[in-house]
């Protein structure tokens, strides 16, 4: 349940899940209307079985033909309701289906989504609540059914009774429909308070559940116990669990006083009804059976008026999860997709890219990351991109990448702007490993090849050797069918961190993309493994563009050119030697790395390596 403003209304709202439904099971329509129908007769059954058993009974009819009566009765209300189970059971899975496929409408939206769309707070946000309207049997976009279903219901039985109850004083009427409406509105007040209140105590829910999940996890496990942060962690955890029950109590309440007045409205009703009836009765205009009758009409009435108001406020409800999804799956994209050009077949296989007077600045940030950046990378040239720490080298990256469109200025590719080309086709031209890379919970072959169908095995088999990584593979009972990814297959094979940075070798290998970008992916390797790991990048990708990004100089200092951003631009360029010989920050840097690693021992091994 959320309260925040929707672009789209119920009526849009249900128009669309009865679009999907049209197209993902139809049978789902047809069981909404039965359903309220059957539904319908089977109340009339048993709203009508006891004044006509009655009357039977009065009139003294044969037994024959009350046992004939009791058998319509009785066999029609079991007919109905297995008819009612039957369809129920039927179009069961096909409401699923239709919430299934709007997750996977979602899914796609956000894997393919323009990658600055991620970043935005508005994106996110949305994204968030569509799970909340998808996620289950009773998320909006499931439960709107049976809410559609239940209003139809009550429609229907609305009139029915209106009929069964036309002979009936019309103030009688006003009072019924009155002492439904206050009944609804004191229930509405509590359904606004928890609206108005929830959001401290969802915060201190998702709260509770973070923190039971870090007392879990085996990650934390050493932390909690050398930091001592048990204590902080059940004294967190005793705040918003004291936040959740205050707000528990205090919907009690609200739900005590609502469940009050609707007893107080019906013994009023009830009065009046009982007073009016039996005043009939002893006038004369009325027998038994037709009090009774009438009796139960009043009330059942009053379910049907109660059900029309609550049905409503559900479906306008659901409206606001369902209108969620509708937003995130038009979110606006920035980036062209499917109307933008295609990359302009290059028979050579040339490309140079090129930034021209490029700015960058964050969503929400006061200055630009980068500016005013100029920069070309001529076809083949292998680029490294230093710089210390929140210099902007991933954002540069990112930018020649097409996930960022400059603030101003522009990325050309062989001179043309970048953003008139379908940017999933501009992705192809990159083999790019980033800092958190993504390992599939799929086989090893997969996860090379990037795909699950049409896997090139040989190719495979190539790049794992190339990557230096075949004897590993070769030593494992399944091969290149080992799977990997543990949240997925609990049987999955771990890859230790050299091996992971192996995998990303070959997977850039088997793409064989015309720019290979190494974002920093080696973090967790140490300094030899690092070098060695470029060096092989180098010698295996001869001759195609390569942006390496690292922060242990030496690794890179084989590149044609480096660049060091700083100040939000390029500070230095040249090659090692150069920039080696202006003596300025990166042969500072240089310097800096080369002491350590051999003050501590390790004998210069990033840069003789
Ligand atoms: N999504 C974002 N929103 C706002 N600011 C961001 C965002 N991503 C990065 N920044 C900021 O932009 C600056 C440059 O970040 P970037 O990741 O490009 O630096 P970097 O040189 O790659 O850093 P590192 O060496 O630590 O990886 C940093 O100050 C960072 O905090």
């Amino acid at each position: 349940m959320n309260n925040h403003k929707s672009e789209y209304g119920v009526i849009q709202t249900i128009r669309f899940m009865i679009r999907q439904a049209v197209k993902e099971a139809p049978a789902v329509l047809v069981w909404l209307v039965v359903d309220a129908i059957l539904a319908l007769i089977l109340q009339l059954l048993e709203l009508y079985v006891t004044p006509v058993l009655l009357r039977d009974i009065e009139e003294q009819i044969a037994l024959k033909e009350l046992v004939t009566t009791i058998l319509f009765f009785s066999s029609g209300i079991l007919l109905l309701t297995g008819l009612k189970e039957y369809i129920n059971n039927a179009t069961y899975q096909g409401k699923i289906e239709i919430r299934m496929s709007l997750c996977k409408a979602i899914t796609e939206k956000i894997g393919a989504t323009s990658y600055c769309n991620l970043g935005k707070k508005d994106f996110q946000e949305k994204k968030e609540r569509t799970n909340q309207a998808t996620s289950s049997n009773s998320s909006a976009t499931e439960i709107i059914w049976i809410q559609l279903n239940q209003l139809v219901f009550c429609i229907l039985g609305f009139l029915a009774y209106l009929f069964v109850m036309k002979r009936m004083n019309v103030l009688i009427l006003a009072v019924t429909i009155l002492a439904a409406v206050v009944s609804y509105l004191a229930a509405q007040r509590s359904v606004v308070w928890l609206q108005n209140n929830r959001a401290e105590n969802d915060h201190a829910r998702q709260c509770m559940w973070y923190l039971r999940g870090e007392a879990w996890s085996p990650v934390s496990a050493k932390d909690i116990r050398i930091l001592h942060m048990k204590e902080w962690l059940l004294k967190t955890m005793k705040q918003n669990y004291e936040i959740f029950m205050h707000f528990e109590r205090a919907l009690g309440n609200h739900h005590f006083m609502a469940d009050c007045v609707n007893i107080f409205s019906a013994l009023i009703r009830n009065g009046v009804a009982y007073a009016y009836l039996i005043g009939q009765v002893l006038a004369g205009n009325m027998d038994a059976p037709q009090f009774i009758l009438y009796f139960s009409a009043v009330s059942g009435f009053t379910s049907w008026v109660q059900g029309i108001m609550e049905n409503v406020a559900q479906i306008r409800q659901s409206g606001v999860g369902i209108s969620d999804v509708m937003e995130l799956i038009s979110y606006e994209e920035p980036y062209r997709f499917e109307d933008g050009e295609p990359l302009p077949k290059n028979a050579a296989g040339q490309y140079e890219l090129r930034l021209e007077n490029v700015s960058f600045r964050y969503p929400g940030a006061s200055e630009d990351t980068l500016h005013n950046l100029n920069l070309t990378i001529q076809n083949g040239e292998k680029l490294a991109v230093v710089g210390r720490n929140g210099a902007g080298k991933s954002t540069l990256v990112k930018l020649l990448c097409g996930f960022f469109d400059p603030t101003d200025g522009c990325v050309l590719l062989n001179g043309e702007d970048i953003r008139k080309y379908n940017r999933k086709e501009y992705y192809r031209l990159f083999s790019a490993v980033f800092q958190d890379f993504s390992i599939l919970p799929g086989t090893i072959a997969e996860n090379v090849a990037q795909c699950v169908d049409e896997i090139d095995f040989s190719r495979v088999k190539a790049a794992v050797k190339d990557a230096g990584l075949e004897e590993n593979i070769e030593r494992l009972s399944e091969k290149y069918e080992t799977k990997l990814g543990r949240k997925v297959h609990l049987d999955a094979y771990e890859l230790s961190g050299g091996e992971t940075q192996r995998l990303m070798l070959a997977r850039a290998l088997y793409r064989n993309a015309p720019v290979i970008v190494l974002d920093e992916p080696t973090a967790a390797l140490d300094p030899i493994a690092e070098s060695d790991l470029y060096e092989r990048y180098h010698e295996l990708t001869k001759g195609s563009t390569s942006i390496y990004v690292s922060h242990r100089l030496a690794s890179t200092r084989f590149c044609d050119r480096i660049i060091l951003i700083g100040a939000g631009g390029i500070a230095e360029m040249g090659t090692h030697e150069e920039l080696m010989e202006a003596g300025k920050e990166y042969a500072h840097l240089y310097e800096v790395q080369s002491r350590y690693y051999t003050e501590g021992g390790m004998e210069d091994a990033a840069f003789d390596a």
